[in-house]
């Protein structure tokens, strides 16, 4: 029996959705590309017959293709309406980081579309929007995944997941969370003091340079995009963490530059006006450096106290997370069957490829159940 058709849509080109049209025009078999958004411009498959669909692989020249059809933004009534009427199945994959786009995930679940995505705003704003989702999905009969919204592709959600559904009691989940941080910390204040004196400024461009940052990345700064994983893997651990502000969260933007505004002027504002703070950072290195440690920025979920902590904190150098490398992330998983001996993901934590790899695997998997 052959597979029934699955259609796609595509919101984002960014880093890590260039990663992901890529890897889905390789794939063997893949869902049929009708919809494909960036902020300012969609393109789509001519309705009624969503054909001919838009080749992943050439997808930045599918503008000047006369056969498709190009549109502005489109709402998302506009784009539930399109893609539950297209002849089979569909999914739609967020690569954006919009929390506009994450709230409306209920109207597109309720029609019958299937959601992939990095995300995190979806599953880490208030409670009742991630009770939301799921109900929603149940409704709709479709399917919801989102692994790279903690640990990129590292298997991290499905790991939990997989805990917690075989009976197993989760105690603590702790480690590094941030690709972002990771880098910040292993370049900034490396084990060996004979390595680089980088100012941090410099640093935490290199890292916007790498992709590994939030598109705004004071969202990796200020401690918001650790605090959106934990309370995402805290959720699914079954604890009802109402918002990522529902705990202290440690900020590294300096106060100064707080109330720079959140648009594309504010982040060059802000990247021009670091290097003025250097000077704070340095103080923090030195200081764990007098200790004979590092610093580094952690986060932990104590399932039982029901706590959540998401900050700096000091680590002998020959510690695991000290002697992380690169944007790794370590994610520890304390549970009743492992003991004193946690299950330890570890791998890049950041970066478009990796991500993206999350991303397609998520996809693959929706693909199996839908067809
Ligand atoms: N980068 C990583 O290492 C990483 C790792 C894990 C998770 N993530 C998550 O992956 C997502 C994407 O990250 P990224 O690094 O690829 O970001 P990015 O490079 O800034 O790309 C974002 C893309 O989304 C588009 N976009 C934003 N809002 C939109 C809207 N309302 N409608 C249509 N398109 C919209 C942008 O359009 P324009 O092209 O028109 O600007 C751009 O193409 C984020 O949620 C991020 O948290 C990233
Ligand atoms: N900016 C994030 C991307 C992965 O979610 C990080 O650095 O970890
Ligand atoms: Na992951």
């Amino acid at each position: 029996m052959s597979a029934k058709p699955v259609y796609l849509g595509v919101i984002g080109v960014g880093g890590v959705g260039t990663a992901f049209l890529n890897q889905l025009s390789r794939l063997p078999s893949p869902p049929q590309l009708i919809l494909l958004a960036r902020s300012t411009q969609t393109l789509l498959s001519p309705a009624p017959a969503y054909t001919p669909s838009i080749a992943p692989g050439d997808w930045a020249t599918a503008q000047s293709t006369p056969s498709i059809t190009k549109a502005g933004a489109l709402s998302v009534d506009e784009i539930a309406s399109y893609l539950s009427s297209a002849p089979g199945r569909s999914v739609l994959v967020d690569n954006t980081s919009d929390p506009a786009l994450a709230s409306a995930y209920p109207t597109f679940l309720k029609k019958g579309i299937s959601i992939v995505t990095p995300n995190k705003k979806g599953f880490s704003s208030d409670l009742s929007l991630w009770k939301d989702i799921f109900a929603s999905a149940a409704q709709g009969s479709s399917l919801v995944y989102h692994e790279s919204t903690v640990g990129a592709g590292l298997p991290v959600i499905s790991t939990l997941k997989d805990l917690v559904a075989t009976g197993d009691e989760v105690t603590r989940i702790e480690g590094v969370f941030s690709g972002t941080l990771s880098f910040l910390f292993n370049i900034f204040a490396p084990v060996s003091s004979s390595g680089s004196s980088a100012p941090w400024s410099q640093v935490v461009a290199q890292a916007k340079e790498l992709g590994y940052t939030e598109p705004d990345p004071r969202d990796d700064l200020n401690g918001m995009d650790v605090a959106r994983k934990l309370t995402i893997l805290a959720r699914i651990a079954g604890l009802d963490v109402q918002s990522p502000e529902s705990f202290p969260i440690e900020s590294l933007i300096p106060s100064e530059l707080a109330s720079l505004p959140s648009t594309p002027d504010g982040i060059q504002q802000f990247m021009t006006r670091l290097p003025g703070f250097d000077s704070q950072m340095t103080r923090i290195k030195e200081d764990a450096e007098k200790n004979g440690k590092v610093v580094r920025y952690v986060g932990s979920i104590d399932v039982p106290k029901k706590e959540v902590k998401v900050g700096l904190q000091l680590f002998d150098k020959d510690s695991a997370i000290a002697g992380l490398k690169g944007s790794d992330n370590i994610i520890s998983f304390y549970t009743k069957r492992y003991g004193a001996n946690p299950l330890i993901v570890q791998g890049a934590g950041a970066g478009g490829d990796v991500t993206a790899m999350g991303v397609t695997a998520d996809l693959l998997k929706a693909l199996e159940r839908l067809r």
